[in-house]
């Protein structure tokens, strides 16, 4: 897929900036604070719905404007979509693809697929759990869109259930613990669809980035990768995950009640990373856990290219100083032109000249970009 332009009003520092794309890669250049990834960010968001920086719609929009759009132009293998969406200060955010306003936003999901690689990813390694399971949400949503909604039940219900447990906590009223009973049925329904379809996304993935993991470390290093559920996954069975859920909420339900929260589910589960048999977060060095994180981007392009059938967009914000000569080169050579790929940087000395010359290269300057 290529995306051939992007147009932004009232986005971030933008006010009105149309971007023509012209080549397989795009450098943006500029220096700090100008809007270089404030661009990156709007095509994610027509990717994804999502900001990896979690801002909300409010910070998005322009200050001192109310709506802000974004619109991108995709030309896909079979045909060539518009995507637009328009965030408002006051109000929902709407989506609409090829000139029809969408009533569900998953139907806008999974038309523009991208992998994004900041230096926000650097702690995938050694950052929390949640870090881990927001990056494997990020990386379904564009395999099977329709898992946004799954998750978005299952959060809703989580929720719900949480404000169940604290009036449990207050007051012990044998209705109380009827109506839990209702909430379990709920979490454990939409928890399987969630636990599932993250077990089989690594069962996928684990083996492509243990082969670029071990590419890149000279085959020094043996990487493995597994979703760690405090729910039995044998079979990854639907019945079974629903049975062994409901044993663990009932063992679980008297420190429930007591702490006033769900203590069971996948919201508490684990991707695990480890490194010839050592757990990756607490023991990688720097350099190490820059391979991981590069195996694991590596691995989601290849992945999203098998499972759509087209090459994803590569967002590389900032990023390629962070990593080694040998990294780099090995990111660069897999991308060559087979990516389309769009990269933030506040000078061109990390690009080879052949890299250069076929690059498009594009100046961000206080929230405009101008062409060489
Ligand atoms: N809602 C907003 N309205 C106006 N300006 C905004 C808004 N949100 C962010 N900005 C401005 O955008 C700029 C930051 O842009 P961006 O994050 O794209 O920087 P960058 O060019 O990628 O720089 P760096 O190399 O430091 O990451 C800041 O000047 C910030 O004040």
């Amino acid at each position: 897929m290529y995306l051939q332009s992007l147009y932004i009003e009232n986005f971030r520092n933008y006010s009105q900036q149309k971007v023509e794309f012209n080549a397989p890669k795009t450098i943006l250049m500029g220096n700090n604070a100008q809007g270089k990834s404030n661009l990156l960010e709007a095509v994610e968001l027509l990717g994804t719905l999502n900001s990896h920086r979690k801002a909300r719609d409010r910070d998005l929009i322009q200050s001192g404007a109310s709506i802000a759009h974004i619109c991108g132009k995709l030309e896909r293998e079979i045909s060539t979509d518009t995507l637009k969406l328009t965030l408002r200060r006051q109000g929902h955010r709407t989506v609409n693809l090829n000139g029809e306003n969408l009533r569900r936003q998953m139907d806008f999901l999974g038309v523009l697929n991208a992998v994004q690689f900041s230096s926000v990813d650097l702690d995938l390694v050694r950052g929390s759990p949640d870090v881990r399971r927001c990056w494997l949400d990020t990386l379904l949503v564009q395999l099977e869109p329709v898992y946004a909604y799954i998750l978005k039940q299952y959060n809703q219900t989580l929720r719900q259930r949480n404000a169940h447990l604290k009036v449990c906590q207050k007051s012990e009223s044998p209705s109380g613990l009827e109506e839990l009973a209702i909430w379990n049925n709920q979490l454990i329904t939409y928890g399987t669809r969630v636990i599932r379809r993250r077990e089989r996304a690594i069962q996928r993935l684990a083996p492509i980035a243990a082969h670029w993991h071990s590419n890149i470390s000279n085959s020094t290093e043996y990487l493995q990768i597994s979703y760690d559920s405090h729910i039995p996954l044998e079979y990854n069975s639907p019945e079974i995950i629903r049975k062994s859920f409901l044993d663990k909420l009932q063992q679980r339900s008297v420190a429930e009640v007591s702490q006033g929260t769900t203590l069971v589910g996948p919201h508490r589960d684990e991707v695990k990373l480890s490194i010839n048999q050592i757990p990756a977060q607490q023991y990688s060095s720097q350099g190490q856990q820059r391979t991981l994180v590069l195996a694991l981007k590596l691995a989601e392009l290849q992945l999203i290219e098998e499972v759509v059938g087209e090459p994803p967009l590569l967002l590389l914000d900032d990023v390629l100083a962070e990593l080694d000569l040998l990294r780099q080169n090995q990111l660069l050579d897999t991308i060559q032109d087979h990516f389309q790929t769009l990269i933030t940087t506040t000078h061109l000395g990390a690009f080879d000249a052949q890299w250069l010359h076929s690059s498009q290269i594009l100046h961000v300057y206080y929230g405009k970009v101008i062409s060489e």
